[in-house]
C-alpha cells in the first residue's frame, strides 16, 4: 500500500447546503448525510439529502447514511436521494452488497464496521470483495490498536471515525493510518458546525501528514 500523503476528510451529518458550503471550504473531500436511523442526531429527509446531494460540486462525495438492510431497500434509498455513495451503517449479509452492486454498480459502497474487539477483523474477507472502502465506527473513539491491525488487514481503503478532533486527530492518524477520517459531533458547537473548528481539524490533519509522510 501507498503511504497516504493525503488523508480524506469526510464532515458527517451535514444539515443544509450552508453546511455543505462551510465544510467543502474547510477542505472536506466527503459530505455525510444521515437519513432515519433508529437513533443519533442529524437526521434528515430523503428530500433534503437529494437536494443537498445534487448540489454538491465534485470532485466531492455525497454519502447517504442508510439503515436499510437489503440490497433492494438500499436500492430504493439510493434511488430517492442520488448521492455518489452508500454508506450503510448496519452490519448487512455479504450477499446483499454484491446484490446491491449488481443492481446498482455506478454507485461507490462504504460499509460500515463497528468496531467492538478483534472480531472486527474476521468482517474483511467477505466484505471486502463487495466495497470500496470500510468505515470503523463506535461513535466514539475506540481501541485504535485494533483499528490500525483492521487498516493493515484491508484491502481495501478505511475511514477513521468516533470522538475525533484536532487535538487527537494526529496521533489517531500516526497510530491506524487511514485513508480518510470522519467527523460529526466535535467539529460543531450548539449542534452548528464550527469554521473555527472544522478550520483547526484541517490544519490538524494537513501537520500530521506532512509529518507522517516525511518520516516513511
Ligand atoms: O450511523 C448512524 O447510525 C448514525 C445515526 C445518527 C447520526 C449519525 C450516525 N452516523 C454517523 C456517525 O455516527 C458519525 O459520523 C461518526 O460516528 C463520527 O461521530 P463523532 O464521534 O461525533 O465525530
Amino acid at each position: 500500500m501507498l503511504a497516504i500523503m493525503r488523508t480524506r476528510i469526510k464532515i458527517c451529518c451535514i444539515a443544509s447546503i450552508d453546511e455543505a458550503q462551510l465544510a467543502i471550504a474547510a477542505g472536506a473531500d466527503a459530505l455525510g448525510l444521515v437519513a432515519a436511523v433508529p437513533c443519533g442526531p442529524g437526521v434528515l429527509p430523503d428530500a433534503r439529502i437529494a437536494k443537498i446531494a445534487a448540489w454538491a460540486p465534485p470532485p466531492v462525495s455525497t454519502f447517504l447514511l442508510t439503515a436499510e438492510t437489503t440490497a433492494s431497500r438500499i436500492a430504493e434509498h439510493v434511488a430517492a436521494t442520488l448521492p455518489t455513495t452508500v454508506q450503510i451503517v448496519n452490519h448487512i449479509a455479504p450477499q446483499e452488497v454484491a446484490e446491491l452492486a449488481r443492481l446498482l454498480p455506478q454507485v461507490r459502497r462504504v460499509q460500515v464496521i463497528h468496531v467492538e474487539g478483534g472480531d472486527a477483523l474476521a468482517m474483511i474477507p467477505a466484505h471486502a470483495p463487495h466495497v470500496h472502502a470500510f468505515l470503523l465506527d463506535t461513535g466514539r473513539s475506540h481501541d485504535w490498536a485494533i483499528s490500525a491491525r483492521f487498516v493493515r488487514a484491508s484491502p481495501v481503503p478505511v475511514f477513521l471515525a468516533g470522538g475525533l478532533d484536532d487535538s487527537n486527530v494526529a496521533g489517531a492518524l500516526r497510530q491506524v493510518r487511514p485513508y480518510g477520517i470522519d467527523l460529526c459531533s466535535r467539529v460543531r458547537t450548539d449542534g452548528r458546525l464550527d469554521i473555527l473548528k472544522l478550520a483547526l481539524l484541517t490544519s490538524a490533519v494537513r501537520e500530521a501528514d506532512a509529518l507522517l509522510y516525511a518520516e516513511g
